[in-house]
């Protein structure tokens, strides 16, 4: 997992390397400024084109001043920098940064005047106006500023954040900053970069080192995580010899409807794909010839015989995929609380849940949930923006002792200690019915084989992410089927790497 840090701990962990490492301030900028060209010539290698670098005055300016001259040194030869002087303070390094490209005789015209600025189509703007130092909305100059690139028709690269952007904190509704096409960010992603509203002023980011000091960052508290592959490949263990099913634990998945079967069947499925030894389908009786059919390694479990058989040999119960809401439903999911064993909750059971919410304090600690925005929203209460969501998400993972898997593209997992791990792996191909129950068995199927809640989870979430970006590359959607069945080799791949 990586720390993810507020501007304010990126600040300190800039002083700190400087200190430590140590190295000068303006030798960090330079790094920064050619980590940026490095990442910027991989992804636009046409040296032709004109850019435009627009500097603020402050150390994202100085960023920018350094990447002009650096451009311009590796083949770049219609560079131009742009000087957004509104502001009455300068940093110093900016400061160092101008004196060096005016004394330099680089052949980079610098100019001032707002109405030099004519860009182009094919030209490419690098905004470096204000970074993560934003302390107040944008207005005046800035803003008009930010209106005449955002109505260009050029590229917009931003360095580090684009200007405008909160790197934290509730986004507003109205974006009025500068809306970056490619952002090439600084050491760490920033916190906002993950939530959904970012999409107004970022389509897309990548993050460069510039060694600042790792383990300071590690060694900072922080409530946000990211799951990382390092963490996966630590975490998940290969098959071991002379094990057999029951090394892999036994799941019950309570799931499906008359209507609704291949919800069941598709979290059935993950579940045996993701590994689990065994698996009971508690399904209706009218799902028990498409069950024997499509899964015969599945058997079956009479929903009559729920509320009078021992649980405890199952290592995993889930209950929700496909299961349709009314009396049964809601019976079935009181009679699994009433066993006092953590359980998976999702989909129709987590709306049976928000239907009768004096059931939240019936629910074994350490069980998990994974709603989607919707689901949430109807246990939990509407919620304006994703920033305040999450916050309450981690809220009741603390109060209720429960995981909250949040669903999104960049999904938030909420532990019940107050942190929250932000998966990266997902992407719109996967935007399809029957993917969160695929999800479910999937991290059902960890559960069975004996990792802990939170493992399971972040295991399950990354896993279900990442085989779909593996099979997004050469196809425009992917299915629900498709994403459970390339599981297997999804796992292998990771399991070889580590031998
Ligand atoms: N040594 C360092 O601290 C490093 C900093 N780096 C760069 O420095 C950036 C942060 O630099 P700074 O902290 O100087 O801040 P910025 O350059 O982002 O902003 C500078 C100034 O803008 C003012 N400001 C903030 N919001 C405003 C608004 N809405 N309207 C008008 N003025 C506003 C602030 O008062 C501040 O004086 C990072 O994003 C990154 O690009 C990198 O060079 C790496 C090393």
């Amino acid at each position: 997992m990586q720390n993810l840090l507020v501007s304010s701990q990126i600040k300190d962990v800039d002083t700190y390397t400087i200190q430590h490492e140590p190295i000068v301030s303006i030798e960090l900028m330079e790094r920064a400024a050619l980590a940026f060209v490095n990442a910027f010539i991989n992804r636009f290698g046409d040296e032709e084109a004109t850019i435009w670098v627009c500097c603020g005055q402050g150390n994202n300016g100085g960023d920018g001043l350094a990447i002009a001259r650096l451009l311009r040194k590796n083949g770049y030869t219609k560079v131009k920098v742009f000087l957004a002087n509104y502001a009455q303070k300068t940093s110093p390094d900016y400061l160092r940064n101008l004196e060096r490209l005016k004394q330099e005789k680089s052949e980079i015209p610098i100019l001032e005047d707002l109405q030099a600025l004519k860009l182009r189509q094919n030209d490419i703007v690098i905004d470096a106006i204000l970074g993560s130092g934003l302390n107040k909305p944008l207005s005046g100059k800035y803003e008009k500023l930010a209106v005449l690139i955002n109505t260009s028709k050029s590229k917009v690269v931003a360095v580090d954040v684009p200007t405008g952007f909160k790197s934290e904190g509730e986004l507003d509704a109205i974006y009025n900053g500068v809306k970056a096409d490619f952002v090439i960010s600084f050491q760490v992603p920033k916190i906002n970069f993950f939530f959904p509203e970012s999409i107004k002023a970022i389509r897309e980011f990548e993050v460069v080192s510039i060694g600042l000091d790792e383990p300071y960052i590690e060694s900072l508290p922080s409530q946000w995580k990211l799951v990382t592959e390092q963490f996966i490949n630590k975490t998940i263990k290969p098959r071991a010899r002379f094990s057999h099913k029951g090394t892999y634990g036994h799941a019950l998945i309570v799931a499906g409807d008359t209507e609704t079967m291949g919800a069941a069947l598709l979290s059935v499925n993950a579940c045996l794909q993701a590994g689990v030894g065994l698996v009971s389908a508690c399904i209706p009786q009218s799902g028990l010839t498409a069950l024997n059919v499509s899964l015969p390694e599945a058997m079956y479990f009479n929903r009559e015989n729920l509320s009078n058989t021992d649980l405890q040999k199952y290592q995993a119960i889930a209950i929700g995929s496909g299961l349709g809401i009314g009396e049964t439903q809601e019976q079935l999911l009181e009679q699994l609380l009433s066993k006092n064993k953590p359980l998976l909750i999702d989909a129709d059971a987590l709306n049976i849940l928000s239907e009768n919410k004096e059931l939240l304090k019936e629910i074994p600690a350490q069980s998990v949930l994974t709603p989607h925005m919707k689901e949430f929203d109807r246990l939990f209460g509407h919620h304006d923006n994703w920033w305040n969501r999450v916050e309450m998400a981690k809220k009741k993972a603390i109060e209720l002792e429960l995981i909250i898997v949040l669903k999104n593209q960049y999904t938030f997992i909420c532990l019940p200690t107050g942190d929250i791990c932000v998966n990266p792996t997902g992407n719109p191909a996967m935007a399809q019915g029957g993917m969160g129950d695929v999800l479910t068995g999937i991290i059902t199927s960890f559960l069975a084989q004996g990792y802990n809640s939170s493992q399971a989870v972040i295991l399950g979430v990354y896993l279900h992410g990442k085989a779909g970006d593996i099979l997004a590359e050469n196809r425009e959607i992917v299915t629900a089927s498709a994403l459970a069945k390339s599981l297997p080799k999804v796992l292998k791949n990771i399991n070889s790497e580590k031998s």
